[in-house]
């Protein structure tokens, strides 16, 4: 891969469904972006902007009706997907079954499999036995399993799309935690998500609203913007708190000299008033 080439690169693209009349309906069109190695972008926009259908042309699953999508041949199978119906990805009966797809899953001994199973179901805060049938586990547990499987391959890109829905508070924070070390090895987070505090560590937001992408860029930027109106209220979103806060306090007379996106940000920034 020459520097700078990205993983994945839309040029001007435009997805339109066929509606039960035959009609076409753009979902969103004339979209550019690439996507580079070591990115964290979270995508975020109102419901039926695009954002699984974005995840679905990123990962190749659905056909765009015009531009062009071109993806960095060296991906192979090094790009995986989480998406929101966890057990329409499951190919094994257990979760044993489903691990020992994984080629490394197969390299190692058969005494070595359990710990490795330990492993990575511990990477997303999951404790159940190896040999649950998959078809038992609840909603948010299929949700955490789908991510230890995904990143067990350890992707180069990992496409997830409201990886979060089904799950409390607790393993959200599991899984948060797991895409974190999956970054900082290396992996190139694409985050699609309702819930914007799961923004802050991103290294860049793409909005999607009104059929278009209406931001790509800085985190900060889209959520404190410049003017009176920031992009992530025009996407018609509240503030995260995290940012309503700052603002409460310029209001009160009180300008911190950093802009925080988490509460450990807004507890620092304080601390150094
Ligand atoms: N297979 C399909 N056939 C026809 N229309 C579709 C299909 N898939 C999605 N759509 C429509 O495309 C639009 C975008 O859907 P998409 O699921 O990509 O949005 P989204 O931003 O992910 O929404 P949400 O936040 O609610 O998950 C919606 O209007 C949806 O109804």
């Amino acid at each position: 891969m020459s520097i700078g080439e990205p993983f994945v690169q839309l040029n001007k693209a435009s997805v339109v469904y066929r509606t039960e009349t035959g009609e076409g309906r753009p979902v969103w069109s004339d979209v550019s972006l690439a996507i580079h190695e070591k990115e964290w972008i979270a995508v975020v926009g109102p419901n039926g902007s695009g954002k699984s259908t974005l995840a679905g042309v990123l990962l190749g699953l659905s056909p765009i009706s015009e531009g062009t999508v071109a993806r960095y041949e060296g991906l192979d199978n090094g790009m995986k997907g989480v998406l929101q119906l966890p057990e329409a990805q499951f190919i094994g009966d257990t979760v044993e079954d489903e691990l020992n797809w994984i080629p490394y899953a197969q390299t190692l001994p058969e005494e070595a499999r359990a710990a490795w199973y330990r492993e990575v179901l511990a990477a997303v805060g999951l404790e159940i036995s190896p040999s649950r049938s998959l078809l038992t586990l609840s909603g948010g547990q299929k949700q955490l399993f789908n991510l230890a499987v995904a990143l067990a391959t350890k992707p180069k890109l990992l496409v997830c799309d409201e990886a979060t829905a089904m799950l409390d508070p607790a393993a959200r924070m599991d899984v948060l935690a797991a895409v974190r070390e999956a970054y900082r090895q290396g992996t190139t987070i694409v985050w699609i998500t309702h819930r914007l505090e799961e923004a802050s560590e991103a290294t860049r937001v793409i909005g999607f609203g009104e059929g278009r992408v209406t931001y790509d860029g800085d985190p900060h930027l889209f959520f404190y913007g410049e003017g009176e109106v920031s992009p992530c209220e025009a996407l018609g979103f509240d503030l995260p708190f995290v940012v309503q806060t700052v603002r409460h306090l310029r209001e009160q007379g009180v300008a911190l000299t950093a802009l925080p996106l988490s509460m450990d940000e807004l507890a620092e920034a304080i601390s150094c008033l």
